[in-house]
Parts: structure tokens; C-alpha cells; sequence
């Protein structure tokens, strides 16, 4: 069975840094998803994500799209497909209230990964380090769905593996092993 590893947490956690390594280590492709949001330094369009107008946003056909901190984000069914024509196994990287769509439109062939930090105070330091606008930031944590994000919904308990992103050689022993699992069941 084809499975998509649907990565979500909190801003700074480690999402990206996640998608990123299991493309390059175990060539997972990732599943580009759209966004209104401004373009930081060193992202590209297509790359990071498909960046949008508002205009632009509306005319696309999502199977799923939501308001994060003031931009929007969605994520579409042709994308998918894509990706899956490529692997079997492939990841995107959500808020929570996708993952949840994903759960209920997808059933088990989302496999949810809860990114958490032991405290909440590094991730402002994180989105420092990773050269996020001051002013960003402040609305970012300011945003219900920075707060929302904190802590594994109820919904999801019980459905996401929750992997504290800390320390991140234990970080890449956990991916071994739930990669292993996965491309075991995708056969
Ligand atoms: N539901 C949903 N969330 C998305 C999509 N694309 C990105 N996100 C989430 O939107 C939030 C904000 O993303 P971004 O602006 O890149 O900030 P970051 O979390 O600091 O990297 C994150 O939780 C992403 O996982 C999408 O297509 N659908
Ligand atoms: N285990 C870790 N330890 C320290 N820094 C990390 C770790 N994982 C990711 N980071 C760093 O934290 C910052 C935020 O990570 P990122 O993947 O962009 O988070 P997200 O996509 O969840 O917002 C980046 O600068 C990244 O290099």
C-alpha cells in the first residue's frame, strides 16, 4: 500500500529539516503544497512551495486548505498523485488541522508524524537561528495556531507517532526505524 508520511508540530520543530532528510537519505519525495505567504531568504518557488497571490490561491483545486497565522496553505489531490507516481512512500508537511483531513480522507494510508520539542522556548531561539524576520516571528507565535500546534491534538491521539525532535542523531535513529516499517508495508 502507498503511504504518505504526513509530518506536522508547531514552527520551528523541525518539519522542514524532517522532509528534507528523508528526501535525501531515502529519497522520499515531498509533496509541494501552496501558500500565500512571503518567500524567506534562499526559498524558491516550486521548490519550497508553490508561492501564491491570493488571486492565484483561489483558482487552484485543494483537497484540503487552511488560514495559518494570516496567509493561507493548501494542499491539492493532483499533487499527490504525482508524487506518488514517483514512490510509493512520499511525505508533506502540514499543520495539524491537515493532518487531520489527511486522517479522515486518507485513512491508513496516512501515516501521522507529531513533531514536539521538550521546551517550547527553543523554538523561538530555532526560528532566530534559521534567519526568520524579527517581525515574523512575534506574529507567528502570536498566531492561535502556533498555540494550537504546541501540543498533539485529541483527534490524533492515538493515530500519530509523536517524535521529539531535540537531539537530532536520536531524531534520525527514530526516522530509521519507521522508515523501515513503512517501506516494509508499502510492498
Ligand atoms: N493544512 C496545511 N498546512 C500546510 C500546508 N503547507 C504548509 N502547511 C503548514 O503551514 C504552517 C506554516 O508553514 P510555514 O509558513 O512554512 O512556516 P514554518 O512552520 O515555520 O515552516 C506549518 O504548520 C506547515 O506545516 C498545506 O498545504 N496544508
Ligand atoms: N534536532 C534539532 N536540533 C537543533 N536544531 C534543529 C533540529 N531540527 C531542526 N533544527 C533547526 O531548527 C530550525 C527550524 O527547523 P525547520 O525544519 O525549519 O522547522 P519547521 O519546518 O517545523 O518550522 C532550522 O534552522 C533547523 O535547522
Amino acid at each position: 500500500m502507498k503511504h504518505v508520511i504526513v509530518i506536522t508540530g508547531a514552527t520551528g520543530t523541525g518539519k522542514t529539516t524532517v522532509s528534507t532528510y528523508l528526501k535525501t537519505k531515502y529519497q522520499i519525495p515531498r509533496i509541494i503544497t501552496h501558500t500565500t505567504r512571503p518567500m524567506r531568504p534562499g526559498e524558491k518557488d516550486g521548490v519550497d512551495y508553490y508561492f501564491e497571490t491570493d488571486a492565484s490561491f483561489a483558482k487552484n483545486h485543494y483537497l484540503e486548505s487552511v488560514t495559518y497565522a494570516g496567509y493561507q496553505y493548501g494542499s491539492s489531490y493532483e499533487g499527490l498523485q504525482r508524487a506518488f507516481e514517483k514512490s510509493d512512500l512520499v511525505s508533506i508537511v502540514l499543520d495539524t488541522k491537515g493532518a487531520e483531513t489527511y486522517v479522515r480522507d486518507l485513512k491508513e494510508q496516512a501515516f501521522i508524524l507529531f513533531l514536539t520539542v521538550g521546551k517550547s522556548v527553543v523554538l523561538h531561539e530555532r526560528l532566530k537561528d534559521r534567519g526568520d524576520q524579527l517581525e515574523m516571528i512575534q506574529s507567528r507565535i502570536k498566531s492561535k495556531e502556533y498555540s494550537r500546534d504546541l501540543t498533539l491534538p485529541e483527534d490524533l491521539k492515538g493515530i500519530a507517532t509523536v517524535l521529539q525532535n531535540d537531539d537530532w542523531t536520536k531524531t534520525q535513529e527514530r526516522l530509521a526505524t519507521i522508515v523501515a516499517k513503512l517501506k516494509t508495508s508499502s510492498l
